[in-house]
């Protein structure tokens, strides 16, 4: 259940945020994609879970075309944005259910409760959604992206703001979802990718400057740490 893109992109008036890229993430991998700031990282996932509509190529998530099988795609996927609108003024536990029942799930309580505890929410589980931490904001919305057993999960910058005890949990999360998903995951931080990522795409100014896994990128460097292929690819 790969995730493949071709050609894709998303020009803003004469900007070109995203200018012809094709890569493909492949199933039960973990694929880091990273760029600086302005690279087209964000704009690039909202093009694969069908938020923003590309200026032209394709993009397909286990075969669904994101664009012409929205409804379908949307099933399979999960997807933790950038910013996750959450609703701070629900409860989480309530949260959690109605997002279940929007994918209409049977057992929606239990699927409630199972990802409430692998999320690491228990404590929270009462409590109003405004009144938590960044970090446990976070798991919520990892949770939503969750709840329904996507096979496919998107992630931007999931560990953003995390401290390093709920990073560290963040990441084994992530390596356990992605032992039988396929998962895209957006960062800046090198040792996040080192640690849960198999294989890497670098973008810089909406193009591909990287494609490879994280061993073979290093090879290609000499043995240069991963950073400073970043910024030797990405320094312009
Ligand atoms: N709706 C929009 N209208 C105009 N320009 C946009 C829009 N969305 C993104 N851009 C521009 O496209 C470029 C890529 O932005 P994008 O958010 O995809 O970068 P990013 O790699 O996710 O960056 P960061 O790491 O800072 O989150 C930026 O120059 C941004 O200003």
């Amino acid at each position: 259940m790969s995730i493949k893109v071709q050609q894709l992109a998303k020009h803003f008036d004469k900007q070109k945020a995203v200018d012809g890229i094709s890569f493909e993430a492949k199933p039960g991998r973990i694929l880091g994609f990273l760029g600086p700031n302005g690279a087209g990282k964000s704009t690039t996932m909202r093009m694969l879970t069908g938020y923003l509509k590309p200026t032209s190529g394709t993009a397909s998530l286990a075969g669904y075309d994101v664009q012409v099988q929205a409804l379908e795609m949307k099933k399979i996927m999960g997807y933790l944005p950038e910013n996750t609108p959450l609703y701070t003024d629900m409860y989480v536990k309530e949260f959690l259910l109605f997002v279940a029942n929007t994918y209409k799930l049977k057992d929606a309580a239990l699927k409630v409760e199972e990802t409430i505890k692998k999320t690491g929410l228990t404590a929270e589980q009462h409590k109003k959604i405004g009144m938590l931490s960044k970090g446990y904001k976070q798991r919520i919305g990892l949770a939503q992206a969750i709840i329904h057993d996507p096979e496919v999960l998107i992630l931007d910058e999931p560990t953003s703001g995390l401290d390093p005890n709920q990073l560290n949990d963040m990441r084994e999360l992530i390596r356990n979802l992605g032992r039988n998903k396929t998962v895209i995951l957006s960062t800046h931080i090198m040792q996040e990718v080192e640690a849960v990522c198999d294989d890497v795409v670098i973008i810089h100014k909406g193009s591909i400057v990287a494609n490879d896994t994280i061993a073979g990128l290093k090879a290609q460097h000499s043995g240069a740490t991963l950073e400073e292929i970043f910024r030797t690819l990405t320094y312009s």
